[in-house]
């Protein structure tokens, strides 16, 4: 095929100056010639691999629904696709709704998404997989609903493409809607993350649902959506009630929240959306957040790392409500169950639809530096403990939730104490990162703001 020139043996130089041969490129001083039929060849071969590159290409993203990028999707209207988003919606035995869970790789999205499947409802759902914490962990989120029959679409919620595209496949008869930018501290960093994720999505989302099967006039679903604890803000009257004003937001993260609570309003009295929002008390638990207290310091404690414990101006304790994940995932399951339908209909209200707000805490708040002494205990590790001030990044000095108004209209009933909560995490821990297991290395690197 290819000759170096300096070795040409002087039959092949006849060749050579009949033209059959080409110069094809010069390494350190010699020449190399490939004959030409060669070279058509090679051309060929390299043709043949880009076309056969382009096809299984296309048909990943055509036929098996894989993103081309984040937000383009050439599988949205791919048989295989469809196919897969239909499968997930499907109800099995007992199953009484169609729910899509957004957020659904994401902490509480994930647990509730696995207990909705587990007793039949179809679940379809959707996330944009954002690298605020190391994404394998959403992964490996993912691969346990995958594994559960549930089909996670990969967007952006601010896709309307998508969006229009997903109700026009499914009837979802609610919405459990848990995406956003989480973390209080972030949001001094990135504001406009949370603007993105939190207020045009959740707008993006209502405006789907508004006008949702309006050319068949079926009801729109009905949505049950995350909020938080930090909407009491500068709040100084405890326990937390949800008939509290939310008026002193202390961060970004909490007047997004507030944002979302209010415009869920509108789009309840206007459209007639059915619309619950769950105020959620520092959620902890297995699978959970490496941004959050529990998580990165219980990685400090292990990697002998010092931890930041802050503390108030006159070096008072913060305290936090903390709540065990599978308490919220009942109060969140008992939430969609109890949701009335929306009445609206083609983008019109027919009479007035329910409106909720509920607080799902703990009702028992802990010092931060008690919850560490639980956290040693568990680890049976001593913190290297560093007390500084708080910083100037939207903290607020305590939670404690009201829960009397779920209590009553969902049956809400936290059981599992900090001790009790922060064993099981503990437990889940050790066994997904141990060490010289595959997901040691998975937070290498990576540091919560
Ligand atoms: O209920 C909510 O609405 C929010 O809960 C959660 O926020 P927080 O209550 O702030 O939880 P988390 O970070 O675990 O800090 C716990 C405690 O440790 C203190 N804290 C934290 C970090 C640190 O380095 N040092 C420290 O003392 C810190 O000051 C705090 O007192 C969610 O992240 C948020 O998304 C939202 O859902």
């Amino acid at each position: 095929m290819a000759c170096k020139g300096s070795l040409l043996p002087p039959h092949l130089v006849k060749l050579l100056d009949a033209d059959d041969y080409h110069k094809a490129r010069s390494t350190s001083g010699h020449y190399y010639y490939i004959s030409r039929m060669a070279m058509r060849q090679t051309n060929w071969i390299k043709i043949f691999c880009f076309l056969s590159f382009l096809a299984i290409l296309a048909w990943g993203c055509f036929f098996q629904g894989v993103p081309l990028y984040p937000g383009l999707y050439f599988g949205c209207s791919s048989p295989a696709w469809k196919k897969a988003v239909l499968q997930s919606a499907a109800r099995q035995e007992g199953g009484q709704m169609t729910v899509l869970v957004t957020g659904a790789a994401g902490f509480v999205g994930s647990h509730v998404s696995l207990a909705l499947k587990s007793r039949g409802d179809g679940v379809v759902g959707l996330d944009n997989f954002n690298d605020y914490y190391p994404v394998a962990l959403k992964r490996a989120r993912a691969a346990n609903l995958q594994k559960a029959g549930i089909f996670i679409v990969e967007a952006d919620l601010n896709d309307k493409a998508v969006l229009s595209k997903l109700f026009d496949l499914v009837h979802f008869t609610h919405i459990l809607h848990l995406a956003a930018q989480a973390g209080v501290r972030y949001a001094v960093k990135n504001p406009l993350a949370y603007v993105h994720s939190n207020v045009g999505a959740f707008v993006t989302l209502l405006e789907q649902c508004k006008v949702s099967y309006g050319k068949s006039s079926n009801p729109q679903p009905a949505i049950v959506y995350a909020s938080s604890s930090s909407v009491y803000g500068l709040n100084s009257k405890v326990p937390f009630s949800e008939d509290d004003r939310t008026d002193h937001p202390a961060s970004l993260y909490a007047a997004t929240k507030k944002a979302d609570e209010v415009l869920a309003h509108t789009y309840n009295h206007i459209y007639g959306l059915s619309i619950t929002a769950l105020r959620f008390f520092t959620v902890y638990g297995p699978w959970g957040r490496p941004d959050m207290a529990y998580f990165s310091f219980a990685r400090n404690i292990v990697e002998g790392q010092p931890i930041k414990i802050f503390q108030g101006p006159h070096g008072e304790e913060l305290a936090r409500d903390f709540t065990f994940i599978d308490d919220v995932v009942k109060g969140c399951v008992a939430s969609l169950d109890t949701a009335l339908p929306s009445t609206g209909s083609s983008g019109k209200k027919r009479k007035k639809a329910q409106f909720r707000i509920f607080n799902l805490g703990n009702t028992q708040p802990v010092k931060v530096g008690d919850f560490v002494s639980i956290l040693e205990k568990h680890l049976k590790k001593k913190a290297k403990r560093n007390v500084i001030p708080m910083p100037a990044t939207g903290d607020v000095m305590f939670t404690h939730a009201n829960v009397t108004k779920a209590r009553v209209a969902l049956g809400y009933n936290p059981t599992t104490d900090l001790d009790t909560g922060l064993g099981i995490f503990v437990k889940w821990y050790k066994s997904f990162y141990q060490h010289g297991g595959s997901n040691e290395d998975m937070l290498k690197g990576y540091k919560p703001y």
